[in-house]
């Protein structure tokens, strides 16, 4: 049964490039296949653009700027309205297509759906709200103030781990601001984007407004940061790539903003119930299979209640589900591929051979070659990788302390800054906590915390920038300063 069979509108799984409104082949016959992750099984292919075909994605933009950017704020909501709307619409479509080519189980998928499409709601109204100020004139017979631009076309670079809400939390801000945007979705999850590609289409987004590139991912990036018609450059994924196109888009000095890897501190204050902070950490951990940036890598947890929270982590991990993510009652799907797999196998043998002791996590049982058990770890020390690296898989590493600036230091003992957790109700603690910890993010009591109205986003090596909330738009516009002259007394004060 091919992906199409398998969706109420099988117009919604393309297998094409989208740019100018056209989908479009490869012009050197280049294609890729992308594969299920559960089952190895071959779902389609994609076409490997060659990169005059990048650059014609920048003509198309190009042309469609002007007339976009004249819309008014309110005319852009409208389309952007209708986006959402269907997006909701075609909810179990979308989520099938992602538990297919992601992994995630499907009640995850659905939970991204809706997430990806608040933040075109979200944005959708932001637009009519990108005020310029009135500035108390200190020349004489002027009048001085700020009007927001478009920034001009924007280059979105994304991640697999979410395929469908990393794209609408960048695109729905561009696009609302006045941009036309050029998305290079993850070639392991280029079926979301396309499909969204399909909705921007009927919702009545122009050609050119929103076009979709596939190929190699280094030729890509390259010539969509070395083109000077490219203004910004949204980036989120790893570090290690975020380093690579900050570099590449010195050149053409380019607006970037970076959303990076995360190693997020769990921590568990003294005067918790171990019971209740242990199912927050699992929530927190293994979400999406450990592969998050807010996934609770290193869980630091008081001595005092070190012992009772292990136990009630691990009777509380052995109750997780993992298989393939279409059937039910599945908690955990499989990893992206066989090298995340390798990766997590050696981050655990690592803390083993420098001292961790493995609580559970039996490989043996694992359901297929691309998925991994998950292993909780204690003793964790900051010589091991499990500590220093994101781990992105379902690998738990526990660390006992004795007191909150112990807590702080090992917190912040790390290159990323993009979330923490705090577990504790002694306010004196929290606010200490909530000043000391150098994370972009921090969430005290809740696992929850992303939305379309929060300013997502990381300090340290983690990024640069935010997305969502009031900040997220102002990534996509410039700020016109004008002072308007010799006016004299109509000037004003
Ligand atoms: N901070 C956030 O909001 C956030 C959200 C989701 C994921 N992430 C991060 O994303 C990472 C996981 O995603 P990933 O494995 O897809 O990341 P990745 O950096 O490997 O890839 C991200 C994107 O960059 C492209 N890419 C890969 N290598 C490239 C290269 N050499 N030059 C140019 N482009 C290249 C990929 O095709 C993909 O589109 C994790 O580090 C995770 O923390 C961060
Ligand atoms: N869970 C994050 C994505 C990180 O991988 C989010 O909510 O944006």
């Amino acid at each position: 049964m091919t992906l199409s069979n398998k969706l109420s509108d099988p117009r919604l799984f393309r297998q094409h490039a989208y740019i100018d409104g056209k989908w479009t082949y490869s012009d050197g016959g280049r294609e890729e296949a992308v594969v299920n992750p559960a089952t190895g099984e071959v779902l389609g292919h994609i076409p490997w653009l060659e990169a005059e075909q990048v650059r014609g994605a920048v003509d198309a933009a190009e042309r469609a700027f002007p007339a976009w950017r004249a819309l008014r704020a309110d005319e852009r909501c409208e389309r952007l309205l209708a986006w959402n709307e269907l997006l909701q619409a075609n909810r179990e479509d979308l989520a099938t297509i992602m538990t297919l080519e992601q992994g995630k189980p499907l009640p995850d998928a659905r939970g991204e759906v809706e997430y990806g499409a608040s933040f075109v709601r979200w944005f959708a109204e932001e637009g009519k709200r990108t005020f310029g100020e009135t500035i108390p004139s200190h020349i004489p017979n002027a009048a001085l103030g700020t009007i927001k631009e478009p920034v001009g076309i924007a280059a979105l670079i994304t991640p697999w781990n979410f395929p469908l809400a990393m794209i609408t939390r960048k695109a729905a801000a561009a696009l609302a601001a006045g941009c036309p945007v050029i998305v290079k979705p993850a070639s392991e999850t280029p079926f979301s984007a396309l499909a969204l590609a399909e909705l921007a289409e009927r919702a009545g987004i122009p050609a050119g407004i929103f076009n979709v590139v596939l190929g190699d991912a280094p030729e890509v990036s390259k010539v969509l940061c070395a083109e000077e018609r490219v203004m910004a450059l949204s980036f989120t994924g790893s570090t290690r790539v975020g380093r690579l196109l900050l570099e590449q888009c010195a050149n053409s000095v380019k607006r970037v903003s970076l959303e990076l890897g995360g190693n997020a501190p769990f921590i568990v204050g003294p005067d918790v119930d171990p019971k209740e902070a242990a199912l927050a950490a699992v929530a927190a951990k293994f979400q999406t299979s450990g592969q998050d940036c807010l996934a609770a890598d290193r869980i630091l947890v008081h001595e005092s209640i070190h012992d009772e929270f292990v136990e009630c982590f691990a009777e509380r991990m052995a109750a997780l589900t993992v298989g393939n993510g279409m059937e039910s009652e599945v908690d955990l799907g499989p990893l992206i591929h066989s090298q995340a797999v390798d990766k997590a196998s050696q981050i655990v043998d690592d803390a083993i051979s420098k001292g961790a002791t493995l609580v559970a996590g039996d490989q043996s049982q694992a359901p297929g070659p691309n998925f991994f058990m998950p292993v909780l770890l204690t003793g964790v020390t900051p010589k091991m990788q499990v500590w220093r690296d994101e781990c992105f898989a379902p690998v738990a590493g526990i660390t006992a302390y004795s007191d909150d600036d112990e807590v702080i230091e090992m917190a912040n003992d790390t290159e990323y800054g993009l979330a923490a957790y705090v577990y504790t109700h002694d306010i004196r603690r929290i606010w200490k906590l909530l000043r000391g910890l150098e994370y972009g993010m921090v969430s005290v009591n809740s696992v929850k915390m992303t939305g379309p109205p929060i300013p997502f986003g990381g300090v340290k090596q983690s990024g640069l920038g935010r997305e969502g909330g009031v900040a997220g738009i102002e990534e996509y516009l410039e700020t016109k300063y004008y002072c308007l002259g010799g006016l004299g007394s109509a000037s004003g004060s």
